[in-house]
């Protein structure tokens, strides 16, 4: 037989070797019911790298305790945010949707298809790589929207990808895309969203920079994310060139009884409040779409705890989302990751 013709029984693939670029979130309910809320709770809370702790324990509590307890606060708190007449319901997943339309649409390439998943919930990753590769893409560039590493985020969305290529006979090549922490473009996209925030309300007593939590354990155990908040806090401090005491680093969204990272966001704000300043204004760079722990934990309950404590005005900086200077920290970043797979200018 001719080495260029495969046997008539060999299956067809697309023939085009195009690239997936998989844009991925953390995750959102489906919708703010109990059930719904259970079911994202129950998918979030039973991965191992976001609990660490003994399985069987961790079982007895999650079914005897928190999933008897916590859908319905979590719901409540996810019905103050919900956009109610919007087919997308979570704001995570509405910007998440968004980002991934802009990003197609500049890069508009028949050789790069651009998609969106969560984590937890919908739409899945596993079938959004599957989408993928029947679409023609033999290379898969996955981008998890953290600019911190940390392994309950980072490195689940990685295993995502890993378990499902696991049982493929012809698996895409992969690339993974690495922490922006310290990326100059996002350090800059950060300040000048302080700047334009101090235009709009009034350069502010303090600013609080707000990352998401882990276990303190976690971090002994040797996570990174800890030293890249502190650094992407220390560039963005030295690109505004605010003093130590108008600028705060501080770790939000604590959950469960062992201690996690410190200074706390909600004590460091009251703190605040006690010391007499009266304008703070927060900021939560680690998140790439505003979100529950942003729209809610933050501009709504840390607002009202601020003002309960003696603070008078309280800025919310939104997250970089879909924003023009948001989208090129998004871009220059995918661009760096597809170089030599699909070349693209902006
Ligand atoms: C032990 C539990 C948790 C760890 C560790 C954790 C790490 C972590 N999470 C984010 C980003 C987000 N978390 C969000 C919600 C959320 N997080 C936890 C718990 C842990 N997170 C819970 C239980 C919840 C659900 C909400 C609740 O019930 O309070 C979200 C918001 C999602 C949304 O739909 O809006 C984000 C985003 C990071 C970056 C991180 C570690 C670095
Ligand atoms: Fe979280
Ligand atoms: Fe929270």
């Amino acid at each position: 037989m001719p080495i260029n013709k495969a046997p008539a029984d060999h299956p067809t693939f697309p023939g085009q070797a195009r690239t997936g670029l998989l844009l991925v979130n953390l995750g959102t309910p489906d919708g703010t019911d109990k059930k719904s809320m259970r079911r994202y709770l129950k998918q979030f809370l039973s991965d191992r790298r976001v609990i660490e702790v003994p399985r069987l324990l961790w079982w007895v509590i999650l079914n005897g305790i928190i999933l008897n307890v916590r859908p319905k606060k979590s719901g409540a708190a996810y019905d103050r945010i919900w956009l109610k007449d919007d087919p997308d319901g979570s704001p995570l997943r509405k910007i998440t949707r968004l980002q991934a339309e802009h990003v197609a649409r500049t890069f508009n390439s028949d050789n790069l298809m651009v998609t969106y998943a969560m984590r937890y919930g919908q739409p899945a990753i596993d079938r959004q790589l599957q989408a993928l590769q029947d679409a023609g893409c033999s290379r898969i560039v996955l981008m998890p929207l953290y600019p911190q590493y940390a392994a309950s985020t980072t490195a689940t969305v990685n295993d995502e990808l890993y378990k499902w290529a696991l049982d493929k006979r012809w698996q895409p090549a992969v690339r993974t895309v690495p922490p922006w922490h310290d990326h100059p473009g996002y350090i800059k996209a950060l300040a000048a969203s302080v700047k334009a925030a101090v235009k709009k309300h009034g350069k502010p007593d303090a600013l609080v920079v707000s990352f998401h939590g882990i276990p303190k354990s976690y971090f002994v155990a040797g996570d990174p994310y800890h030293c890249h908040c502190m650094k992407s806090a220390r560039l963005l401090k030295e690109a505004l060139k605010w003093d130590d005491d108008s600028f705060h680093a501080t770790f939000q969204s604590r959950f469960g009884s062992e201690p996690w990272l410190q200074p706390y966001t909600d004590i460091s704000v009251v703190d605040l409040a006690k010391q007499g300043k009266k304008h703070v204004m927060v900021m939560a760079p680690g998140f790439v779409a505003d979100c529950l722990e942003t729209l809610d934990e933050l501009d709504i309950e840390l607002h009202e705890e601020f003002i309960e404590h003696g603070g008078e005005k309280f800025s919310y900086i939104p997250c970089l989302n879909d924003s023009a200077a948001g989208m090129k920290v998004i871009e220059d970043i995918a661009i760096d990751n597809l170089k030599g797979w699909v070349d693209l200018k902006r």
